[in-house]
């Protein structure tokens, strides 16, 4: 692993320098263990700790496929998926490696009694398997976490789609939270070349999904004037979609949940800020039952904030806790686009005001290979910017899984994984010097 460093860091190695490099026979990685998906049963859900079930071990390094790619991953990052896994919730994701293991040969590779986890990363690839072109040995990329196997015609149109869609490091093992990771060569895009191995690895998967939930024509199409109602927006998704609707000359209504949240948003450029503990938004009386006169306090409060307007499309997320508002708030024939449910997946709305107002509910996952290079391109020509806030070592992924499963981050939270120290790997200081202030908007705070 030395070696691989060694090269990674040294200004004059060649493509073929790499593909000289011996693989070594195993490495570190950061796995849950299948014997202990019990080991929370009878908790609930916030008191299920990561730290727990989250290892740290050497584990062999998998046969490399065709179309495939082994990258020595410099850098990764903590996303929800990773939480999830941790937790055992909604279910254990050992279910789904046992289920793509069925599928052929290859596959089985995945099913293992350990799940390396992580869906993002920034590095170096180190081979590519048979009948790949388009990436060789050396390539400093970044990996998108759509893994995607294209044989059914139903994939054809938008990738996210086809029936064997899985999230890298979530639904397959050989995830990014390691030395090593395998990746299909159509996960690999160009590092951006002003940001260092953390900052790169930390946009990936919320820009991407944020990009197509909000910018794609495969989600809510946000075009310029659009009031966009952005929860958690100074979280992992939020703070990208923040950034894509200034950007596209929409108009944030931010919500958050602190002063020092506010002013991260209004750092970023957005006017229009919700404090939701500050106002003390109650939108269920009991577990069972929602207010609807808490929905109306809180259009109330948007439509100050707008000038008098509703909202035309409601970034949604938290699912459970927010959704009946959601629905609530936007504006006939106005949109509310959802990827996820982190407060519970079972939404109650008044259906009354999503038919009688023609609304849509659009769900988005993720995005397809296209979506995330155009969103990965507006990270490289410093239109938007990762939001990284604080980074951890391999050993201390625990930790910052439990940071994000208790809503105790700002942003994105990165991992150093072979990086020996953060701020390594920049190649365009000039464009970096440009950007700095943007670049470090959330660090230390
Ligand atoms: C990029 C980052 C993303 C995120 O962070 S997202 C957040 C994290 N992700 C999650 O929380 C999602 C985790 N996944 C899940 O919870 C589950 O993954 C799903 C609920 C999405 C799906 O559940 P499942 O059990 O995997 O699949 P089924 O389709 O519910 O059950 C399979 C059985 O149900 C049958 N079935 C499916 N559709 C139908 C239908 N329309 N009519 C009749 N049967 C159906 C199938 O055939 C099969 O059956 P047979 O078990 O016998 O093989
Ligand atoms: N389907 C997909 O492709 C994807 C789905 N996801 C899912 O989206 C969810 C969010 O991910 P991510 O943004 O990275 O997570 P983060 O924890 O980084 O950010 C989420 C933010 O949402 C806000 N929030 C949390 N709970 C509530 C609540 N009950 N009511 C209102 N606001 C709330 C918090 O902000 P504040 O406290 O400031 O209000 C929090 O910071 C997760 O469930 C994740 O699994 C993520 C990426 C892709």
């Amino acid at each position: 692993m030395k070696d691989i460093l060694d090269a990674i860091q040294s200004e004059d190695s060649t493509s073929a320098d790499f593909a000289a490099l011996p693989i070594p026979d195993s490495y570190r990685a950061i796995t849950v263990h299948k014997d202990e998906t019990e080991m929370f049963a009878g908790l609930q859900t916030r008191d299920k700790d990561p730290r727990k079930s989250i290892h740290l071990d050497e584990v062999p390094v998998p046969e490399l496929g065709p179309g495939e790619a082994l990258v020595a991953v410099m850098a990764s990052s903590v996303n929800y998926n990773s939480v999830w896994t941790s937790i055992f919730e909604p279910l254990s994701t050992f279910g789904f490696l046992e289920r793509y293991g069925r599928t052929n040969e290859l596959a089985k590779r995945h099913d293992l009694p350990y799940h390396i986890i992580g869906s993002d990363l920034a590095g170096v690839v180190l081979r590519t398997g048979p009948g790949v072109n388009a990436w060789k040995p050396g390539d400093e990329v970044v990996a998108h976490c759509l893994s995607v196997e294209l044989e059914s015609s139903d994939g054809h149109n938008d990738t996210m789609l086809d029936p064997e869609q899985r999230i890298w490091g979530f639904e397959t093992n050989f995830g990014g939270l390691a030395e090593i990771a395998l990746v299909k060569s159509n996960q690999l895009m160009p590092k951006p070349e002003h940001l260092s191995w953390e900052e790169a690895a930390a946009p990936g998967l919320v820009n991407s999904t944020a990009y197509r939930q909000l910018v794609s024509r495969n989600g809510a199409g946000m075009k310029q004037g659009d009031n966009v109602l952005i929860w958690g927006a100074s979280g992992g998704l939020g703070s990208y979609a923040t950034q894509f609707a200034l950007a596209g000359g929409a108009n944030p209504i931010c919500v958050v949940s602190s002063d020092q949240k506010a002013d991260i948003c209004r750092s970023m450029g957005a006017e229009a800020i919700i404090d939701r503990s500050a106002e003390g938004y109650k939108f269920w009386k009991d577990e069972q039952t929602q207010d609807p006169k808490e929905w109306k306090r809180f259009g109330k409060r948007i439509r100050e904030l707008t000038g008098g307007e509703d909202i035309d499309i409601v970034f949604e997320h938290p699912g459970r806790e927010t959704f009946g508002a959601s629905v609530f708030v936007t504006r006939k024939g106005g949109t509310i686009t959802t990827c996820a449910s982190t407060s519970g997946y079972m939404h109650e709305y008044d259906n009354r005001y999503l038919w009688m107002s023609l609304k849509r509910i659009i769900g988005s996952h993720f995005a397809n290979y296209r979506e995330a290079w155009e969103a990965n391109r507006l990270i490289a020509k410093g239109k938007i910017h990762p939001t990284l806030s604080k980074v951890y070592s391999l050993e201390d992924t625990g930790q910052a899984a439990y940071d994000v499963h208790r809503n105790l981050h700002q942003g994105k939270v990165g991992v150093l994984c072979l990086a020996p120290e953060e701020g390594l790997g920049v190649r365009n200081e000039e464009m970096r010097a440009k950007h700095l202030d943007a670049i470090n908007r959330f660090r230390n705070i």
